[in-house]
């Protein structure tokens, strides 16, 4: 059993709690105010109600897992944390903020993990003082669903650290692919373009949202179509992510679709808004 912190109780900081949480770990799930904390803590008792209903998990067993889940607004819970696992919003000024000060806080044994979409961890252990406890964890959403983590090695990441995190990842029953640092990552370099690609479509007037969606549905065979994908991760996630490729790769294919830009800047985020391509 481990101690964790998740940092952020949005979409991925929830759904990770909860599985962290299933698999026996204590864990403090963290947001700038009460009003997130709840928010997340709403959603992870929703999707175990749902669970239950399902005949999948006891009430008891619902119980046990929310039991060991604590809601804080306060970083200084880290104090006695074995792992902390960053699901803050995908900005590195942020997110190096939040390394910095983590740094101080936690215990020297300490693994800080980091699930963003795309960006270097590399540039976010220089924030730290100990670049060799630093490593991606990248989960996939929905969490509880999606069996996938990509654990990504940053430049000074330890054998150590990365050994643990694997051993971790087996530990709550999801799967580990090693990937080393790159933009991206594997996923989301092949995922999100294709995604920014529909938007390109559906500006154009190639299709609908609906015709393109069920284009790939039928005709590719994935699950859900690119535009609804991109409205369940969040239009802001799938922006930051394609202005990384860009960055990054300096490349014109990587440029974001302005309809996603526009989407954006008009808070038209997707589920977590109430709607994005669809409503
Ligand atoms: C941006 C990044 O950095 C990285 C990313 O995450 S990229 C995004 C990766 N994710 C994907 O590509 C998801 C693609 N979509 C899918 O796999 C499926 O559409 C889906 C699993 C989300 C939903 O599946 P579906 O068959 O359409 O719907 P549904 O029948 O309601 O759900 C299937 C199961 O998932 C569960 N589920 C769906 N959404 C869930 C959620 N938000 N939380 C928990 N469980 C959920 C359902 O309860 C159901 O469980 P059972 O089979 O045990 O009953
Ligand atoms: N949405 C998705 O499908 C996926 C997102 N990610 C990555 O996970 C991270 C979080 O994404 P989402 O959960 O979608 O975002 P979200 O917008 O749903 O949640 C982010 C949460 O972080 C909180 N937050 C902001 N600053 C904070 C701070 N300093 N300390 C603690 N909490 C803070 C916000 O209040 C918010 O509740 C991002 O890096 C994103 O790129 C990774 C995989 C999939």
């Amino acid at each position: 059993m481990k101690k964790v912190m998740v940092l952020g109780a949005g979409t991925m900081g929830s759904g990770i709690a909860q599985v962290v949480a299933a698999a026996g770990n204590e864990v403090v799930l963290r947001d700038i105010s009460q009003e997130f904390v709840d928010g997340g803590l709403g959603r992870i008792d929703k999707n175990l109600a749902r669970a239950v209903k399902k005949g999948k998990l006891t009430p008891e067993q619902k119980d046990e897992i929310t039991g060991r889940i604590k809601g804080s607004t306060e970083l200084q819970d880290a104090a006695d944390a074995d792992l902390v696992i960053e699901a803050i919003v995908e900005n590195m000024s942020i997110k190096s903020k939040v390394f910095g000060e983590l740094d101080g806080i936690v215990p020297d044994s300490c693994i800080l993990a980091s699930n963003t979409s795309a960006l270097s961890i590399s540039q976010l252990a220089a924030a730290t003082k100990n670049a060799a406890r630093v490593i991606g964890m990248h989960f996939f959403n929905p969490v509880p669903v999606m069996q996938l983590v990509e654990v990504i090695k940053g430049a000074k990441t330890s054998e150590g650290t990365y050994q643990a995190v694997t051993a971790f990842v087996d530990s709550i029953n999801k799967k580990a692919v090693t990937v080393n640092e790159a933009p991206g990552f594997v996923v989301n370099r092949l995922l999100v373009p294709l995604i920014n690609e529909a938007v390109f479509m559906l500006s154009e007037g190639v299709s609908t949202a609906a015709e393109i969606d069920e284009a790939m549905k039928l005709g590719a065979n994935h699950p859900i179509g690119p535009l609804a994908l991109a409205d369940m991760i969040g239009l802001d996630v799938c922006l930051a992510v394609m202005e990384t490729l860009h960055q990054e790769f300096g490349e014109d294919k990587y440029r974001p679709a302005p309809l996603l830009r526009k989407k954006v800047r008009a808070g038209e985020l997707g589920k977590k808004t109430g709607g994005g391509f669809y409503s």
